[in-house]
């Protein structure tokens, strides 16, 4: 498997707050990570030092085998790493076929608007929003607004794309849409990177899971073994319900 994504030792400090503490990880190519953790252990942070927007404080971030470590967002978003985030931020008063054009000539020099537009157009029916193309994105619902986001991290031509909480609000049926749209991209060989809540969704989608406590790497490996590791159910739960959960399994199995 072609690696395309390596951390070595990765910290990042706020302050005193030690937010990613040597933090070592491998991605290879049409690998979707999924990078889970408890609220404020670190996974945000993760890739905003991967894509740029945080330097970090120690260690080195290589893509396909260059040292991107000081690289800005823009560099990274050009070189192919594009994000959704949590809190989406579309321009509010472009419509919704221009969000995603200039996401497309942002990233790509030499594109005519003319052509970031025609590829918009594909991304927003890939994405289910091909029939709202000419609307205000402010007029938009959360869920079509995430998958906004989706469209414009595509039209940015990623080599591996992460997705910041991209099921956060959404209900049953949008959360199952959104699924079906990572699989089918997944299918097409791309690298993606998950940051999700969803155990469901964890378990279904990704080839492989991470898991970040306080900053620190304390698993790695396949979907189903990584949720059933006792570190990582602690690391949830605390120990106290960790012990509980466990008993209670054991009792269900006899
Ligand atoms: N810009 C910042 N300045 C100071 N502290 C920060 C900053 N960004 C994140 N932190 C802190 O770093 C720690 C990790 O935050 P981060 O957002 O990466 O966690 P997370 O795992 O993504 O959490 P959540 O699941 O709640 O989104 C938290 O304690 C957070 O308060």
């Amino acid at each position: 498997m072609t690696e395309v994504l390596a951390l070595e030792s990765v910290s990042r400090r706020f302050g005193g707050l030690q937010a990613l503490q040597d933090v070592s990880l491998r991605l290879h190519k049409g690998e979707v990570l999924g990078l889970i953790g408890p609220n404020g252990a670190g996974k945000t942070t993760l890739i905003n030092v991967i894509t740029g927007v945080h330097r970090a404080s120690g260690g080195r971030v290589m893509f396909q085998g260059e040292d991107i470590t000081s690289r800005k967002p823009y560099q990274a978003a050009r070189m192919g790493l594009a994000r959704t985030f949590q809190i989406v931020q579309p321009f509010p008063e472009l419509n919704v076929l221009d969000n995603v054009a200039s996401a497309a000539l942002f990233s790509q020099s030499g594109l005519t608007v003319a052509g970031a537009r025609k590829a918009a157009e594909g991304h927003l029916e890939f994405v289910g929003l091909g029939s709202v193309s000419d609307r205000p994105a402010a007029s938009l619902t959360l869920a079509m607004r995430k998958r906004l986001e989706l469209a414009k991290a595509l039209a940015m031509k990623p080599k591996i794309l992460f997705l910041d909480e991209v099921n956060a609000g959404l209900n049953t049926a949008e959360v199952e849409q959104a699924m079906t749209l990572i699989r089918t991209l997944a299918e097409r060989g791309l690298t993606i990177v998950v940051i999700e809540h969803l155990m469901k969704v964890v378990v279904d989608t990704c080839s492989r899971v991470v898991v970040l406590q306080n900053g620190r790497l304390i698993a790695d490996g396949l979907p189903h073994d990584v949720v059933r590791d006792p570190l990582v159910v602690e690391a949830y739960l605390g120990q106290k319900y960790a012990k509980l959960a466990q008993q209670f399994a054991q009792g269900e199995q006899r």
